[in-house]
């Protein structure tokens, strides 16, 4: 009989799960998946969605398969658009990890926490990746990081940014000003507070935006050229975060292009072509055009909660 499953909370998977550790393991899969050389190496099925229309929701299930190094894995997050004052989270998620060879479960753990982190460090790579090509934009020259949005990924990728990258300034617009605030005053650095997008936006080296908005919240006029945009909300078809002016002149990116292609708004509806995946780019496949603005369109894939849960497993397991 199989052991009964290791059962972690998001307290556990928070603090096992630290970036210096899942920047690098990131990376790696990143660049695995976009080789593609071996379709039975790196295994992840276009995520499933079911919508919970009555309840303005989707549930998402993201089954991953890395064989080189066994992991065998399977993400289930739900997410909702919720009225301006509900208190409720948005997003839930849950991992479980199999013994390949058996079949049997042999981790369940929170995916919440996995979700905030592994897509902030995601980020983060896009960044850098993008500055070791060019020479451009980091750490060196980049000064000014602006968040929209002030939820749970904004948190995360203030966290890992401001770990891996040295700005002189923060700034963060939110729609709602108190939101904010108390951003602002649960984190550990300095960080500016706008009033309006534009505001926050103007003048910034890196953009990142992180809201549940199905609408554009940033606007091409505002974007400096050459300034590297990090979109990470905007996960349907029909919902934008950016403006078709702003997808029109970037150089765009993306996690994997056959999901962009699918689940995109800001990609299908502007009709842009996808320029590379960011793992293509770390396999030097595609370099990156220096002088112009870019888009990291991230969506999120299954192999990136894989191996987040693989770490935070061996390293659940080194410690019992
Ligand atoms: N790319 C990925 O891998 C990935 C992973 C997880 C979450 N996400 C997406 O990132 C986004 C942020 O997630 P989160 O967990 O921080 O959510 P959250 O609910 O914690 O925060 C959402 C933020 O968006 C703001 N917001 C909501 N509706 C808005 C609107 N219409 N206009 C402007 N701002 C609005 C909220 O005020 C809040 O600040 C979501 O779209 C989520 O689905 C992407
Ligand atoms: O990759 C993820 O986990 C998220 C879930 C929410 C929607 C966008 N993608």
């Amino acid at each position: 009989m199989a052991e009964a499953p290791v059962l972690l909370d998001r307290a556990q998977v928070w603090r096992l799960l630290q970036y210096a550790d899942l920047v690098p393991r990131l990376e790696v899969a990143l660049a695995k998946f976009s080789r593609r050389s071996d379709s039975e190496e790196v295994v992840q099925p276009l995520r499933t969605i079911i919508p919970l229309t009555k309840y303005r929701g989707y549930l998402g299930v993201m089954p991953a398969y890395l064989a080189d190094d066994d992991i065998l894995c399977a993400k289930m997050v739900s997410f909702y658009q919720r009225e301006e004052h509900c208190v409720l989270p948005t997003h839930h998620a849950t991992v479980l990890m199999f013994d390949p060879e058996r079949g049997n479960v042999t981790a369940v753990m929170d995916g919440t926490a996995i979700t905030e982190k592994r897509t902030a460090a995601v980020s983060a790579i896009s960044a850098k990746v993008m500055s070791c090509h060019i020479q451009l934009l980091m750490p060196a020259q980049a000064q000014v990081l602006c968040i929209l949005g002030s939820g749970s990924q904004a948190a995360s990728h203030y966290e890992v940014f401001t770990q891996m990258f040295s700005f002189k300034e923060i700034r963060l617009w939110s729609r709602r000003r108190e939101k904010a605030e108390q951003f602002a005053s649960s984190v550990q650095g300095p960080i500016t507070v706008c009033s309006s997008a534009k505001d926050a936006v103007q003048g910034s080296d890196v953009i990142i935006t992180v809201t549940m908005a199905s609408e554009p919240v940033l606007l091409g006029t505002w974007v400096k050229p050459g300034a590297h945009v990090v979109a990470v909300g905007a996960c349907r078809p029909n919902w934008r975060e950016l403006d078709d002016d702003l997808m029109r002149k970037a150089v765009v990116y993306v996690d994997s292009r056959e999901a962009a292609l699918v689940e995109s708004g800001d990609i299908i509806l502007s009709g842009v072509t996808v320029f590379a995946e960011l793992g293509e780019v770390i396999n030097e496949r595609k370099l990156v055009q220096s002088e112009k603005t870019t888009v990291f369109k991230s969506l999120g894939m299954g192999i990136q909660d894989a191996v987040s849960a693989k770490l935070v497993f061996d390293l659940w397991k080194s410690q019992h």
